[in-house]
């Protein structure tokens, strides 16, 4: 078992990884709650929901709630749902809901908790590999029609219990679409650690589970530092959404769930790393990180049929956006982010090449 903490100004709290850790749940939460609602989804609930109940088996109110599996259970009608659910349960302020899954139910079960009575305790039990990224830092929330994550909070959760174990059952794509944000980690931290990646992590086939399980835990702390320095995203913290002003439009214009998180985010940090060169008039190693993720089984350029000035008119729904211009988290070097708002026209450029 690993641990580490994090340290906000608002919360500190633990980041517990390890194989069969739902079988210790209550023994790690080390708290004592009113009741339990554990948050899961369709394709997760008959793999480990009886495990987490009875690891709660010794306290009186357990309820859980299932949504469906995939992005599209993060919006306003699933919301209100499990609102619903918890209100007519009448729980009370000392309640604890479980977010037990990856992303999907981590962002919406975390925004439930951030709401339900303006605020209860929440705990994060990942089950994906993105979810190293997902479950810790406290970015809570669901999608709009116009846009990805529009509505939300930071809202920290108690603990991050992770349990690898819970991996052996994750389906291929998911694996992959999980390396496209443990790359951007190594790509935004430092050279020592994009390099160590691509020796790690050469190309999906080749990536044991142990190797995967230290990697993970690395690039946990790449992110746990980062929101250490800048919780609410006023800095750094942007530095985390390299790839993610074209990955989100990417999403939101395929329809949210065709395309993974991650593959969104694979093609936003190639486009990224294009702009950047256009920008900063210096070149990147773009073809190098392109064949890798590549490798690792991820897509790299737009998909047929997306229409560019579609995309352009979401990015300008993305959160970054300051005085009307849409912002980009570009590279100077591996390891050197920055935010830069792009003009329209070169956006469009860029994208012209960029298409398929
Ligand atoms: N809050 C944040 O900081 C943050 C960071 C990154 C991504 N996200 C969000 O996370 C979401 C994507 O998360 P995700 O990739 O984990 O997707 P997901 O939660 O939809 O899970 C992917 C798929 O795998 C299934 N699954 C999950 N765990 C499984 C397991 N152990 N065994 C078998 N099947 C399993 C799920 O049912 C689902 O079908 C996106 O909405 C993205 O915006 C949030
Ligand atoms: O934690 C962050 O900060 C991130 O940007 C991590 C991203 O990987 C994640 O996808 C996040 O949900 C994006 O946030 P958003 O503010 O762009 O919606
Ligand atoms: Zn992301």
């Amino acid at each position: 078992m690993e641990q580490f903490t994090i340290t906000t100004p608002h919360k500190t709290y633990p980041v517990v990884i390890g194989k069969g850790l739902r079988h210790q749940l209550l023994e790690l939460l080390k708290k004592e709650f009113s009741a339990y609602v554990i948050v899961t989804d369709s394709q997760i609930a008959p793999l480990y929901l009886e495990d987490v109940k009875k690891a709660l088996m010794s306290k009186p109110k357990v309820y859980s709630y299932v949504v469906p599996s995939g992005e599209a259970s993060k919006d306003f009608d699933t919301y209100k749902r499990l609102i619903d659910y918890m209100v007519e349960l009448n729980l009370d302020r000392q309640c604890c809901v479980i977010a037990l899954g990856g992303g999907v139910v981590g962002d919406l079960a975390g925004f439930v908790a951030a709401s339900f009575l303006r605020g209860v305790a929440f705990v994060q039990m990942p089950t994906t590999l993105l979810a190293h990224d997902s479950s810790l830092g406290g970015k809570v929330g669901i999608n709009h029609d116009l846009g990805k994550n529009l509505i939300g909070a930071f809202y920290h959760p108690e603990a991050v219990i992770y349990d690898t174990e819970t991996l052996s059952s994750l389906p291929e794509k998911e694996w992959r679409s999980g390396l496209a944000e443990v790359v951007k980690h190594g790509i935004i931290d430092s050279k020592a650690l994009y390099d160590k990646m691509r020796q790690l992590l050469p190309e999906r086939q080749a990536i044991s589970v142990e190797v995967m399980a230290s990697i993970l835990k690395e690039a946990m702390m790449v992110k746990a530092n980062i929101v250490a320095q800048d919780e609410t995203e006023s800095g750094v913290r942007k530095f985390l959404n390299f790839g993610h002003t074209l990955g989100h439009a990417l999403e939101k214009e395929s329809g949210y769930g065709a395309l993974t998180h991650g593959e969104g985010v694979a093609i936003g940090m190639i486009f990224a790393l294009k702009l950047s060169e256009r920008v900063y008039h210096h070149s990147l190693p773009i073809e190098e990180i392109t064949d890798w993720l590549g490798r690792l089984g991820l897509p790299t350029s737009i998909p047929k049929g997306l229409d560019k000035a579609k995309l352009v008119q979401t990015m300008k729904y993305d959160k970054k956006r300051t005085d009307g211009q849409i912002v980009f988290v570009l590279l100077k070097a591996i390891g050197e982010p920055k935010t830069q708002a792009v003009p329209e026209d070169l956006i469009i450029e860029v994208l012209e090449d960029f298409h398929e």
